[in-house]
């Protein structure tokens, strides 16, 4: 089925922001992670942008492949804003197109194609010395839709209720959810 952007997705242009502050993709609290900024596009798309810094080196001077995945992952997970729902990463499959420098700033692209079910398909792309640029990294990825539970049964106890006490996590997830 065609993907539906939901009525309260946030307005095109606008930032969303990082779902967890200690996310290692979007969040503000790890000082190594990629602190990916993402933007609610057009339909059921997103932009976003990461510069690599020198704590993502795989080669000498240039990105390591499972941070580039990362930002293709959490740029396609950012699309859950625009479905409001919940869902995780099934499947993704990468393909690295060219060598990505320490300090490049990755211009990355997302959308859903298809959603069937609790199935939802979409794919990504990243691009190198701006929007228009050469692509570098693409990506088709499988998101399976879950309920808050998923998280509440598998994730570490700590940081479940650090979770759970903090309000503005709360309402993020509540948000979300579609039959709580
Ligand atoms: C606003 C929020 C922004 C969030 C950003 C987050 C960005 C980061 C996203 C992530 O990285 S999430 C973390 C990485 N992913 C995981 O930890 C998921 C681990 N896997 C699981 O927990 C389960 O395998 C999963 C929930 C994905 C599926 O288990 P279920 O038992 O719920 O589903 P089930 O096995 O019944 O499969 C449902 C359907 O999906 C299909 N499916 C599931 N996994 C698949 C797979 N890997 N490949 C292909 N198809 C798959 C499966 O065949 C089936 O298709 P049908 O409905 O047609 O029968």
């Amino acid at each position: 089925m065609k993907p539906v952007r939901h009525p309260d997705a946030p307005a095109p242009g606008q930032l969303l922001g990082a779902h967890y502050g200690e996310c290692f993709g979007c969040g503000g609290l790890q000082p190594h992670g990629l602190h990916l900024q993402a933007r609610a596009g057009e339909g059921v798309s997103i932009t976003a942008e990461f510069t690599v810094q020198p704590a993502h080196q795989g080669a000498p001077g240039l990105a390591h492949g499972g941070v580039l995945a990362t930002a293709l992952d959490e740029t396609l997970g950012s699309l859950n804003w625009l479905l409001r729902t919940i869902a995780v990463t099934g499947r993704l499959e990468t393909d690295f197109v060219r060598p990505v420098p320490v300090g490049t700033t990755l211009h990355l692209e997302a959308e859903v194609t298809a959603v069937a079910g609790r199935k939802i398909y979409s794919r990504a792309t990243g691009r190198v010395g701006g929007p228009d640029g050469p692509v570098a990294v693409r990506a088709e990825a499988l998101f399976i839709e879950v309920k808050v539970d998923h998280f509440v049964q598998h994730g570490r106890e700590e940081e479940i209720q650090a979770a759970m006490n903090d309000p503005d996590q709360v309402r993020r997830a509540r948000a979300f959810e579609v039959n709580p």
